[in-house]
């Protein structure tokens, strides 16, 4: 497709200029491009930071071949600047008139169907494969010197808290367990972390643990938001860490960990930046020459300088990772070159959100160390998978579970999130009626809150908007463009109560960034958008999918299936409603039809008797 068309949809910007090109962290050839017109903004685009694209001549549609593919570096209203790889040349020809189109990723398919190969081909299988296989049972350390350095851990651990060293907050004894079960595992553990119950937590002081034995650690995770909360939490406890992947997706913090920047202050690094200048000047002269001979040689120079700039720069990342206690990265990540170059051995790999990654994933992981720790949990949303006949699928982390229980498992059982009328359902149905609510958090409504007025709402823990009687029904999208939209289904009449619930708590003085409206179908969050943002910006609305991992004050949440048929699509995966309501800390509100809705599914079943006979009830007419 020509790339005025894909602008058209959002994948592409066309009709630039190249305005300025020099050489970034990484040897990375920075190029920046702009509007034709001086000036001018660019039109608007979906193109985000990180996004992989490719930067072709003008017209260059339909020849792939002449793409010189990068990653959005940053993306302003006037110009975008894409990085490129260091032996790239932006042919002069280009300069004028050039596009930046979206590509496919299928880096992260390659590096699991690699991860599946290197598996097939090990020689010996290691302990860890096998109990992974189910073949042999989990072991943990008993040697009782081995304890005692466990016990010796848990009491300076206290003493940084006691002290102020450590500004964060003590384990609870679920946690405590999970740790010592973790640092002691010798080849497997798991840890089980409920909605709200600290695993980042909790993992972020197992990492620590190992880090101070002199362990040498990796932390994956599948998303770079989650690789970046691990890596900010470590380094606040003054764990040196170094985190891979390109800096354009890393959270602005965190980049000042990453590996880019890390060889960039080392002294090693500081060499590799000046044969980086004398390259950008070579390139300037050769651009600048007259002659063909002189350029010739000129650009022979550079690729003799580039050579020299690889060869240092590899054994600075090297050095770099083999200096940190703790190396973070993407499951992807870890399976990208500079790990791979550093040839680096580590004692434990970690990986946190593991429910949320496929198993092949994480076998990129379990690669990498004799030992493997993940952190999830089960009964939240796996990953999305865009095919529509992928057979059922269960994460590693379920599947080694299911294998051996509590045997390898350890579940947090204390949450810091939500009132106990809220949490009381997954608690009794998911998590065994094992999970308690920490006092701090088990009884505390909004009208807690300083400047929150008293109301119906703002004392309730949970509000069941039911629509059973109003004749409210659902409707199919028809407006959406999308392809991936045309099963999404649309509720106006809940729409209208969501709008008029928010209302409710604004006025009883809630910031309109203490609510959150989700809504598991994304034609709902489209029409809520249009509802609310214009007299809300700062409100947030999305998808219950979306808001995994995520927390807010006060949640409304809209059902939206509401059929004479009582069918519920995709509300049948107990994992999602589970996600949608325990994103509330003080204030749950659900619309949703009753009659369509409840008595689908055990959980739903015990979800819908517990809102009758505790929330506060409202019938709309
Ligand atoms: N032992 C503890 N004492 C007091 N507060 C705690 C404790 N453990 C965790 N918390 C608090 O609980 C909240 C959730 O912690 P954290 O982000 O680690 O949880 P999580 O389980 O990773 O979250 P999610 O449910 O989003 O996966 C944080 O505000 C954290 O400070």
């Amino acid at each position: 497709m020509a790339a005025t068309q894909l602008q058209r949809l959002g994948f592409a910007l066309a009709g630039l200029r190249i305005t300025a090109t020099r050489t970034g962290l990484g040897g990375r050839l920075l190029v920046t491009a702009e509007a034709a017109v001086a000036g001018d903004a660019l039109p608007p685009t979906a193109l985000r930071a990180g996004d992989i694209v490719g930067v072709e001549r003008a017209g260059g549609g339909h020849n792939t071949e002449a793409l010189l593919e990068g990653v959005v570096w940053t993306m302003a209203a006037a110009r975008v600047v894409v990085a490129l790889g260091s032996d790239a040349v932006v042919p002069t020809e280009w300069r004028e008139r050039c596009s930046v189109r979206k590509l496919a990723n299928d880096t992260p398919y390659r590096r699991m169907l690699q991860a599946l190969r290197d598996l097939a081909a090990v020689d010996k299988r290691p302990m860890l494969h096998s109990v992974l296989f189910g073949d042999a049972q989990p072991r943990f350390e008993e040697d009782a010197d081995i304890q005692r350095e466990v016990e010796e851990l848990d009491e300076a651990g206290d003493a940084d808290q006691l002290n102020g060293t450590d500004e964060s907050c003590t384990l609870n004894p679920s946690q405590l367990a999970a740790v010592r079960r973790a640092v002691t595992a010798r080849d497997v553990a798991l840890i089980h972390g409920p909605p709200g119950t600290g695993k980042t937590h909790t993992l972020v002081e197992v990492v620590r643990r190992l880090a101070v034995q002199g362990k040498a650690v990796l932390v994956c995770a599948p998303s770079n938001v989650a690789v970046d909360n691990m890596a900010e939490r470590l380094a606040r406890k003054r764990v040196r860490v170094v985190r891979l992947g390109h800096p354009a997706r890393m959270l602005p913090g965190v980049a000042a960990h990453g590996l880019d920047s890390c060889v960039r202050e080392s002294d090693g690094g500081r060499v590799v930046a000046d044969v980086r200048r004398e390259i950008d000047a070579t390139l300037a002269q050769a651009r600048k020459s007259k002659r063909a001979g002189e350029r010739r040689a000129l650009y022979a120079q550079v690729r003799e300088l580039r050579g020299e700039h690889r060869r240092r720069e590899a054994a600075v990342v090297r050095q770099t990772i083999c200096d940190a206690q703790v190396v973070l990265a993407t499951l992807s990540g870890a399976a990208g070159r500079s790990l791979r170059s550093a040839r680096h051995a580590f004692d434990v790999v970690v990986v946190d959100e593991a429910t949320q990654a496929l198993e092949a994933e994480c076998w990129i992981a379990a690669l990498l160390a004799p030992v493997l720790i993940l952190a999830g949990d089960h009964h939240q949303l796996p990953p999305t998978l865009r095919c529509r006949n992928a057979p059922p699928h269960s994460s590693m982390f379920a599947r080694v579970r299911a294998r051996f229980g509590d045997a390898v498992c350890c579940m947090l059982t204390t949450q810091y999130r939500m009132h106990v009328d809220i949490m009381r359902v997954p608690a009794d149905v998911l998590y065994d009626a094992r999970l308690v609510a920490h006092p701090s958090v088990g009884a505390h409504v909004l009208a807690d809150l300083e400047g929150i007025e008293s109301t119906d709402d703002t004392c309730a823990p949970l509000v069941f908007v039911d629509t059973a009687t109003a004749a409210m029904l659902e409707s199919a999208d028809d407006a959406s463009p999308l392809v991936s939209d045309a099963d999404s289904r649309l509720n106006r009449g809940e729409a209208a109560l969501v709008v008029r619930h928010v209302e409710a708590l604004v006025a009883a003085g809630l910031h309109p960034r203490q609510i959150a409206v989700i809504s598991p179908y994304n034609a709902q969050v489209r029409l809520l958008v249009s509802l609310l943002r214009p007299h809300f910006p700062d409100l947030e609305i999305g998808s219950v999918d979306g808001f995994q991992g995520r927390e807010k004050e006060a949640v409304v949440l809209s059902l939206v299936r509401s059929n004479p048929a009582r069918e519920i699509g995709f509300l049948a995966d107990y994992r999602r409603i589970n996600v949608a309501v325990t994103r509330a800390r003080r204030h749950l509100c659900i619309v949703a039809d009753s009659t369509t809705v409840a008595a689908r599914n055990p959980f739903l079943k015990a979800l819908f008797a517990h809102l009758e006979a505790v929330a506060e009830l409202r019938f709309p007419d």
